[in-house]
Formats: C-alpha cells, sequence, structure tokens
C-alpha cells in the first residue's frame, strides 16, 4: 500500500504554513495604510494617500491570493495524507487478530473508519483555516499595537483574549464528550443495518424488518438527543462568545474615540481602530465554525485512533530464522487449553500429532470444539495453556505467514469474495496460471459447473458468493486448498454440501492431491474419516477416545455407538 513520502507531506506543509502566514499577518498590518491615507487625507496630501491607498489595494490582493493558494494546497496534501492514512487502516484492520472480530460489528467498524477518516478533514481543516489564521492575527495586531505604543488597547485586546479563549475551551471540552455519545450512537446504528443487510434474506424471511427499524430508530433517537446536546452547548457558547466580543468592540471603539476627542489620537487613529475591529470579525468568526468542526473531528478521530490501538499480529518474527523449509511438517499439541472467553474453556488439556503424511480425524458431537482445533493450529487464536509445535519448534515462535502458507483450510461456512470463480481460487497463490486455477478446479469437481455457466472461469459469485449453492461455494473452497499446496490439509466439513455422488468423487481427488501432506479431517459423517491414520473423538472439549477405525469399533465405546446410529440410518 502506498505511504506518504515524507519529503512530500514536508513541503506541502511548508508551502502550507507559508500561506497561512501570508493570509493572516498582511491583513493584520494592511489597517496601518488606510490610517495613513485617512492621515493625509486630513492633510490634503493627495499623492501620499494615493500610494498608501495602493499599498492596502496590494494587501488585499496578496491575503485573499495567498488564502486562495492555501484552500488549493490543503487539498491537495489532504488527498494525498487521506490515501496515505486510509492504506494504513485498512491494512491495520485487515491484520487485527481473530479477538478482535469477536467483539466488534463490521458496520460499526466501517463507519468508525469513515467518520475518523472526516474527523482527520475536520481538525485540520479547523486549524488551517481557522484556529492558525486567528492566532496569527490577533499576534500580528498585538505586535502592531506594541510598536504603536497603545498599552490600554493592548491591555483591552488581552483581556479579551484570555476571556476568549477561555470560554472557547471550556465549551470545546463539554461538547467533546457529549459528541463522543452521538457518534457511538450512530455508529451502532450503521452497524445494526449493515449486520441486517448482511443477513437480508433471513431478515426477509422472518419478516424481522420492523423490528430492525425499531431497534435502529432507538439508537438513532438517542443519537439525536445527543446532538441536540451538543447543539445547545454549542449555540450557548457562541453567544457567550458574541456577547464578550461585542462588549470588547463597543469599549474598544468608546476608548478610541475619546482619546481622539482629546488629540490624543489622529482620525486616523479611529479608522486604524474600526478597520482593525472589521478586520477580527471573520477570523472570530471563523473560530467559532472551526471550534464545531474541530469537536466533531476530534470525537470521530479518537474512535478511530482507538480503533487503530488495537494491536496488529506480528506476522514476522525477526532475528529467528524459523521458516518452515527445512522442518518436517509435524505437528504436535501438548496439553492444549483454551477458551475464546475468560470463564468458559473450549478445549482442555489435548495432546495429539499429525505426523508427516498422516490422516487425523476429529469426530463428535456439535459445539465440542472440533473447529477450534485448527484455529488454534493456524493460530488465529493462541491456547491459554500447554502449546503447539510445528516441525518441532513452538508454533508462537514461528512466521506467522510461513505457518499459515503451509496450511490450507476448508471451513464449514465457505467465505467468498463478490469477484469472479477464478479470482476466488487465485487467492490461494495470486501468482498461479489460469491453467493451474482449472485444474484445480476440476480436482474440486468445478468443472460441471463452470460448463454449464456462460462466463465460465469468470462468473461473478456475488456477494460472500451468494449466486452459487452451498456445494458449489464448498468446491470452490476446495479448489483454492488445491491450489495453495500445503503442508497440511484441514477440511472442516468440507464435503457436508455435497450430493453423496459428489460428495465420493471430490473425496477421492482430495486423497489424490493431499497424498504426501497431512490431513487433519472434521466431520460428523463417519463414513468420510474411517480411513485415517488415527481417530479422535471429543467429548465437550477433551479426547475421550483415540485410534483406528477398527480400533474404536472394538473398543465398543462412544465411537462404536456413533458408527451403529449411522450404519443403521444408512439401512433404513
Ligand atoms: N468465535 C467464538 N466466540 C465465542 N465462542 C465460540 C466462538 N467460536 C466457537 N465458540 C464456541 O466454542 C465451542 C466450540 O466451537 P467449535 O466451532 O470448535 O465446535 P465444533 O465442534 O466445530 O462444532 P460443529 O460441529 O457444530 O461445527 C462452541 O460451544 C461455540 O459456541
Amino acid at each position: 500500500m502506498r505511504k506518504l513520502e515524507s519529503a512530500q507531506l514536508r513541503n506541502g506543509l511548508l508551502q502550507g504554513a507559508t500561506w497561512i502566514i501570508l493570509a493572516s499577518v498582511v491583513p493584520a498590518i494592511s489597517p496601518l495604510a488606510i490610517r495613513e491615507a485617512v492621515n493625509e487625507l486630513v492633510t490634503k496630501d493627495f499623492t501620499t494617500a494615493a500610494w498608501a491607498i495602493g499599498l492596502y489595494v496590494c494587501a488585499v490582493e496578496l491575503s485573499r491570493g495567498a488564502t486562495a493558494a492555501q484552500t488549493l494546497n490543503f487539498g491537495q496534501l489532504w488527498r494525498a495524507l487521506r490515501r496515505s492514512i486510509a492504506n494504513e487502516t485498512y491494512d491495520h484492520l485487515l491484520n487485527l487478530p481473530s479477538r478482535f472480530y469477536l467483539s466488534h460489528k463490521t458496520g460499526e467498524t466501517i463507519q468508525t473508519v469513515s467518520e475518523g477518516l472526516n474527523g482527520l478533514r475536520s481538525v485540520l481543516g479547523a486549524l488551517t483555516f481557522g484556529i492558525a489564521p486567528a492566532v496569527l492575527q490577533g499576534l500580528s495586531i498585538l505586535v502592531v499595537l506594541i510598536v504603536l505604543e497603545r498599552l490600554d488597547l493592548l491591555l483591552l485586546l488581552l483581556v479579551f483574549g484570555i476571556s476568549y479563549g477561555l470560554l472557547f475551551r471550556r465549551g470545546l471540552e463539554s461538547r467533546v464528550a457529549i459528541q463522543r455519545k452521538a457518534v457511538e450512537a450512530d455508529a451502532e446504528a450503521v452497524g445494526i443495518v449493515t449486520d441486517a443487510l448482511i443477513g437480508q434474506e433471513i431478515s426477509r424471511l422472518f419478516g424481522t424488518s420492523d423490528l430492525i427499524g425499531k431497534k435502529v430508530d432507538d439508537v438513532l433517537a438517542k443519537g439525536e438527543k445527543s446532538w441536540l446536546a451538543f447543539f445547545r452547548s454549542q449555540h450557548t457558547n457562541h453567544q457567550q462568545l458574541v456577547f464578550l466580543f461585542a462588549a470588547t468592540t463597543g469599549l474598544y471603539l468608546l476608548l478610541v474615540a475619546y482619546r481622539v476627542s482629546t488629540g490624543a489620537l489622529t482620525t486616523g487613529d479611529f479608522v486604524l481602530a474600526h478597520a482593525y475591529i472589521l478586520q477580527i470579525v471573520s477570523p472570530i468568526e471563523r473560530l467559532s465554525f472551526a471550534s464545531r468542526d474541530l469537536i466533531q473531528g476530534i470525537g470521530n478521530l479518537t474512535r478511530l485512533a482507538e480503533l487503530l490501538d488495537h494491536e496488529k499480529e506480528a506476522l514476522s518474527i525477526d532475528n529467528r530464522d524459523l521458516s518452515l523449509k527445512d522442518n518436517h511438517f509435524t505437528v504436535q499439541l501438548e496439553k492444549v487449553s483454551f477458551g475464546y472467553e475468560p470463564r468458559r474453556q473450549v478445549v482442555h488439556d489435548l495432546s495429539f500429532e499429525i505426523r508427516p503424511g498422516e490422516t487425523i480425524a476429529i469426530v463428535g458431537l456439535s459445539g465440542s470444539g472440533k473447529s477450534t482445533i485448527w484455529r488454534l493450529i493456524c493460530r488465529l487464536f493462541d491456547p491459554h495453556a500447554g502449546r503447539i509445535l510445528i516441525g518441532g519448534i513452538p508454533s508462537d515462535q514461528m512466521d506467522l505467514t510461513a505457518l499459515r502458507s503451509a496450511v490450507a483450510v476448508v471451513p464449514q461456512d465457505c467465505f467468498l469474495y463478490n469477484d469472479t470463480i477464478a479470482n476466488n481460487i487465485l487467492v490461494a497463490s495470486p501468482l498461479s496460471s489460469t491453467i493451474e486455477v482449472a485444474e484445480a478446479g476440476t480436482l474440486a469437481g468445478l468443472e460441471p459447473l463452470i460448463a454449464r455457466l456462460p462466463n465460465g472461469w469468470d462468473t461473478k459469485v456475488g456477494e460472500r458468493g451468494i449466486r452459487l449453492s452451498g456445494g458449489e461455494r464448498q468446491r470452490v473452497a476446495i479448489a483454492r486448498a488445491v491450489l495453495r499446496r500445503p503442508r497440511l490439509f484441514v477440511f472442516d466439513e468440507a464435503t457436508s454440501s455435497l450430493d453423496s455422488e459428489t460428495e465420493k468423487a471430490v473425496e477421492k481427488s482430495l486423497s489424490d492431491v493431499s497424498a504426501g501432506a497431512s490431513t487433519l479431517i472434521i466431520a460428523h459423517r463417519l463414513s468420510s474419516v474411517c480411513h485415517a491414520d488415527e481417530i479422535l473423538v471429543l467429548d465437550h472439549g477433551r479426547i475421550i477416545e483415540r485410534g483406528t477405525h477398527t480400533s474404536l469399533l472394538a473398543l465398543g465405546g462412544r465411537y462404536c455407538a456413533m458408527w451403529s446410529a449411522q450404519s443403521s440410518r444408512r439401512h433404513e
């Protein structure tokens, strides 16, 4: 993914700073020219007055031009920055551990990213167009007043500046908390709707759209309440600032008028004072809008920062050459225990081994922890106790990418990307040729389907593969695993959606392609695992029986009972 070059960022920032300074400082000193012009006109010196007016016009032009240049510079810099940050964020999200996704809704996460990026723009915009120019202009005016030795006015403006700053900060603090609640509610609503859209078929079949609509509305109402509190707080703060500004303007002009009347100041000084007031109105107004953008931006950005705070999976481990190349791919589980939640253990004290070329099967009731085992082997989760060794090396000390590239899983729910069949297979090995993809597909029994489809391998499968049947999706997932050419195949109910004829053909192909590799089969249908070198019978996360099909039948235990039950069903 593309990163923003630091030189590009530095140049952009430098240019931006130059334009901001020009756009802020020039207007702060330009009223001096008007003051000069007025004073010269009072003494009827038109030529000098004309020069002063010309200077003023040039200053106005310069500051307007600088503002326009700054808008262009901001746009360019922001787009490059946005692209870079968006890339970093997506990369971060795609590499977060499975644990993160156990507690986060997809829709909410996407909303947080999108609002976070908007938030960053709001903060940068507020700083660039509101706060920085206002502060710079304020400082320039202070310098002018110091040079002109207007200490009384200086004092007045200082009191105004401090009071304004305090009020501004108080408003900012009180609204940040309110806005956070509102943003959270908005994200929650998007999370609920995304969930409903993903399961749109179920939503319609069970007629849950009213229920979902009510849920969303309740959350939005909560958000609306927070937004109303936010706008009320903003309005009050704005009114306080306007009052403060009006009071200071009145006092300031009265003071100058009085001093003009006593002869201490000239008429030009009064015009200068008035020009400064006008000069200051627009940055102060912008400051108020900037505060709104700043608060909204900070709220959104904080949520994005919290998302980015979650640690990514450490894919590679430095300074250790633990690539799998020269190791025998033996998988050993030693007294492994694990639970997805702290208070609920799912597998207990598991110990078994898959030697190179061996086929190990795991059977057991639904929920007994079978799929959890391959998730632990692939390190989607780490055991709480015990350890997993690959080729004798603890798996938590291995390069994760190398480990995962040596394993190909065909899971129960075969997820497909909204892309073509060929590209869905190619994800397993992006550099493979079209011929290799077709070969893998053929081994997975996809050929009859491809022959029926007008676009063949280039047929789009729809979101999550919705345009394919369960069995077809399963075959695409099998083709993916075949193309991966792994050291360990994991078939988790991989053929459960196929009719028995196709299942037999695919199983035959699988045993051909997996010859030489190790295989872990998880299945409810025992006829598909009876050839395994070892069968583990799992019950509530514990291995209660283990052995070959023949030895387990001879044992006359749980496996034997399951086999008898399935055999009698087959013969009914
Ligand atoms: N992501 C998860 N978060 C929390 N609990 C989970 C998660 N995945 C599975 N579980 C729980 O862990 C237990 C074991 O799940 P697992 O998927 O390993 O069972 P299984 O034996 O493969 O079941 P099945 O045969 O139905 O596929 C289940 O009770 C399940 O509720």
